[in-house]
């Protein structure tokens, strides 16, 4: 059985106040959630640190959005492994496409990035996914094997996530079907060595869309950008059925 992973990713979303008025009330909504999946919160760097106590305990995992392949050095503006280890970090964003859009991200960064949380005891979250001009182009299969060839040399397997996340179905309201998200990461899929490797959906995951995608066989998690950031949404979607 493949783990099943629901992640919020709050992006660059709420102060450290704001943080702990959501744990208040998204950790009373936890009680009854199965065990069979992981949850697991990537907030911004100021965050971690309160939410690293307020879990304490509880069964949310702590995961950032960003980590640089050196140990420390003359980086500004990055942040190591071990500075993010150290504070009880789990798990690691890295690809996500507003990075490689805005940050100058490229598969060969995602790469050493990649390495070097698996290196520093990081879980990663690797993200791939086509724009909306390269899905109507019929570059989609291409695309993502590619980000995955060149992002995956050297990577360990055994300790990785995969978001498939469509860039033109984030923060648009616009959710791939859920059987072409099924087909698309089943494609992932067949790109792997392991076939335990759990890969997540993201774009517009839902309270009212996060059954139906929990429901298709390949699928086995989403990762969550705007329904994460409010109590309520989120935890119907940790709660899918
Ligand atoms: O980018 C995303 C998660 O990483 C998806 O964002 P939305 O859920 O807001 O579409």
């Amino acid at each position: 059985m493949r783990k099943k992973v629901i992640a919020g990713n709050w992006k660059m979303y709420k102060t450290q106040a704001e943080a702990s008025e959501f744990l208040q009330k998204f950790l009373h909504s936890l009680e009854e959630t199965p065990d069979d999946r992981e949850i697991v919160l990537c907030v911004p760097f100021t965050d971690l640190g309160i939410l690293s106590k307020s879990l304490h305990g509880s069964r949310v995992q702590l995961g950032a959005q960003n980590v640089h392949w050196e140990e420390q050095g003359a980086y500004t503006g990055e942040i190591s492994g071990p500075m993010l280890t150290e504070i009880g970090v789990r798990y690691v964003i890295i690809g996500h496409s507003e990075r490689r859009q805005y940050f100058n991200e490229t598969d060969e960064t995602v790469n050493l990035r990649l390495k070097a949380a698996q290196l520093y005891g990081l879980t990663p979250i690797l993200c791939v996914g086509e724009s909306k001009q390269q899905r109507d182009a019929l570059e989609t299969e291409s695309l993502i094997i590619s980000q995955l060839a060149k992002g995956l040399v050297d990577v360990d397997q055994n300790n990785l996530i995969i978001a498939y996340e469509p860039i033109w179905a984030i923060g648009t309201g616009d959710t791939c079907e859920s059987i072409e998200a099924n087909r698309v990461i089943g494609l992932i899929r067949s790109q792997l060595t392991n076939a335990n490797v759990p890969i997540q959906y993201g774009g517009s995951v839902k309270a009212n869309n996060i059954d139906e995608i929990m429901a298709q066989p390949e699928i086995d998690g989403a990762l969550v950008g705007g329904a994460s950031l409010e109590p309520d949404s989120f935890a119907r979607i940790v709660n899918y059925q």
